[in-house]
């Protein structure tokens, strides 16, 4: 790495609403970098998925508990120089400064896509805890990334393997290169 140019991000985190996409392209994406992958629908809490499964959408009191532990996680990938690549929906501003101690170590992927497209690759979605009713609440919070977090955005029209080849290419990294 030359002198002066940023210290690489060593952690991904695959951001967007529920359906955009963020588990089958966080999962390729780690597999395609060799670095390991965790989904952030594992760290909630049994409550909260039985409150999302019910329609009710989570808030930012029931977030909170789970955003720190997914920045657990995090954290802990980067002190082993691991790295790595997790898949959290991170709605809103305020939840990815919570996942983020060293924005040069983590950097943001933006899955963006319209109401319509994402309603229905829920509706053919299934064995999910997500219900499609909760898909306007999860475009009412969310607050899509700004110019200033430098996010990866990129657009769910095509396939995950043009996705994932496009955030590389934005990355503009070898897969070796985000490993250390
Ligand atoms: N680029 C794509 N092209 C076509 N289908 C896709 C694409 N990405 C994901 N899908 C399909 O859309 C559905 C939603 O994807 P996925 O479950 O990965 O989204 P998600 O953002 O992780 O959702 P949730 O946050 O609810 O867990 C799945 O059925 C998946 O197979
Ligand atoms: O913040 C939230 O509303 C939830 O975390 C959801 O986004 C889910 O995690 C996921 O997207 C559905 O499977």
């Amino acid at each position: 790495m030359g002198e002066g140019e940023a210290a690489m991000p060593i952690v991904l985190v695959v951001t967007g609403v529920s359906g955009s996409g963020k588990s089958t392209v966080a999962s390729l994406l780690a597999e395609r970098l060799g670095l390991p992958f965790v989904d952030g629908d594992d760290f909630h809490t049994p409550e909260s998925v039985a409150r999302m499964s019910a329609g009710h959408p989570l808030d930012d009191q029931a977030r909170g508990p789970w955003l720190a532990l997914i920045r657990g996680w995090i954290d802990r990938q980067l002190a082993t120089g691991e790295g790595g690549v997790v898949a959290c929906s991170a709605l809103k501003r305020r939840y990815r400064r919570a996942l983020i101690g060293d924005p040069t170590r983590v950097r943001i992927v933006y899955l963006e896509g319209s109401r319509d497209l994402i309603g229905r690759r829920i509706a053919a979605r299934h064995g999910h805890f997500m219900p499609a009713v909760l898909l306007d609440s999860q475009f009412a919070a969310l607050e899509p990334p700004g110019p200033d977090e430098d996010p990866i955005t990129v657009g769910i029209e095509e396939g995950p393997e043009a996705i994932v080849a496009a955030v590389a290419t934005r990355l503009g990294r070898s897969p070796g290169d985000l490993c250390g």
